[in-house]
């Protein structure tokens, strides 16, 4: 009997929950005021990186910048200063754990407050093929990408648990959800990440943690230079042509700031998704063949074997 009923509950809770997310879609619901927030972003030297600072910043919350590229970080910090707004940076490679620790005590002694909002952006590719790739390299991308999402969020997510109050955000990818050839390291680790963000936003839900929101964000390529070079073919790229930052950036805060749990951006990017659990391989492969995805990664690759310096390797 017991379990009929919670059966019905639950039935009604899934039309209840598809219901309300649809109307979503359309009528815009009620954002959550951040100012006051002290929003931690990793990154943050970035091309996105730079502009959730930005975005943050404009909505009221002071941001604490973590990148590895002090130069950089402290550019996004004046731009922020520049809109009046509060930034601190600190130099940290988020791969290195002793170090996320360090700072993050140092972050709580130099504020005296605790990190309310965690963005955790930093990101890299190998931008080679496999059996070309070395193998620093491969473990390079598995531990910004993946790795240091346990770091960070175990640093901050005590206080955020303590106080019942909080946000952790995972910028993942839509290659976290569905993949393409030849960025292996770059898939292994966005599907990885996509797997801590969920399990991580279900342990909460299941400790019935509610002050405490998850927001996982997937976006399709981003014209931050990252994947420069990365081209589909023409016809479907009119369609879904590269994302402006500035526009994918808008997107993830109002995710942000609706609690929303995950947001693909743009959301025609639903549809590989879904294709990838509902139809068979085959369908997918040819799928990819007619829409140049099977070879999109080419140029991006030939482009990044040309650049002169190889990028640093960090080790623990
Ligand atoms: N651009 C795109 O097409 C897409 C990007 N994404 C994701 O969005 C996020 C941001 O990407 P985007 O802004 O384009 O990339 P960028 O390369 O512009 O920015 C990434 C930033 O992370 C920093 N970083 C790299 N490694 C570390 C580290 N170990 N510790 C601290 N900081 C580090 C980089 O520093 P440095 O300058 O020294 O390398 C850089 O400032 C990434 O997670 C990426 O995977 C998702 C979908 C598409
Ligand atoms: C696979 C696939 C596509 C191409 C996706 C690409 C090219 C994604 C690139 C994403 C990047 C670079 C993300 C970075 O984080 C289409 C054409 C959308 C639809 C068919 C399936």
């Amino acid at each position: 009997m017991i379990f009929l009923m919670d059966l019905q509950m639950m039935l009604l809770d899934v039309l209840y929950f598809i219901l309300r997310n649809s109307l979503r879609a359309v009528l815009r619901p009620r954002t959550k005021p951040v100012d006051g927030e002290l929003v931690l972003i990793t990154g943050a030297g970035g091309g996105l990186g730079q502009l959730f600072a930005q975005e943050f910043s404009k909505h009221g919350a002071e941001v604490v910048l973590w990148d590895t590229n002090t130069a950089s970080n402290e550019r996004t910090a004046a731009l922020v200063r520049e809109m009046g707004g509060k930034a601190h940076t600190y130099t940290v490679d988020v791969t290195n754990r002793q170090e996320v620790y360090r700072t993050a005590e140092m972050v709580r002694e130099d504020l005296g407050r605790d990190v309310t909002i965690l963005v955790n952006n930093a990101g890299v590719v190998a931008g080679k093929r496999m059996l070309d790739c070395p193998d620093e390299l491969i473990e390079r991308t598995m531990k910004v990408n993946c790795h240091a999402l346990f770091w960070t969020v175990k640093a901050f997510l005590p206080q955020m648990k303590a106080n019942n109050h909080g946000h952790i955000v995972t910028v993942a990818s839509v290659l976290g959800l569905f993949s393409t050839p030849c960025v292996e390291d770059y898939c292994a680790s966005k599907f990885a990440a996509v797997g801590f963000h969920e399990s991580l936003a279900h342990e909460l839900l299941a400790e019935e943690v509610d002050g405490v929101k998850t927001t996982l964000v997937c976006p399709y390529i981003v014209d931050t230079g990252m994947f420069k070079g990365c081209k589909i073919r023409d016809e479907v790229e009119m369609i879904l042509p590269p994302l402006d930052p500035q526009y994918c950036v808008e997107q993830a805060m109002n995710a942000i700031l609706i609690d929303q749990p995950l947001v693909c951006i743009p959301r025609l990017t639903y549809l590989p998704f879904l294709s990838r659990a509902l139809l068979p391989w085959e369908s997918n492969v040819v799928t990819y063949r007619f829409m140049g995805s099977d070879k999109c990664m080419y140029p991006f690759i030939d482009a990044m074997t040309n650049r002169e310096a190889p990028l640093p390797i960090t080790a623990e």
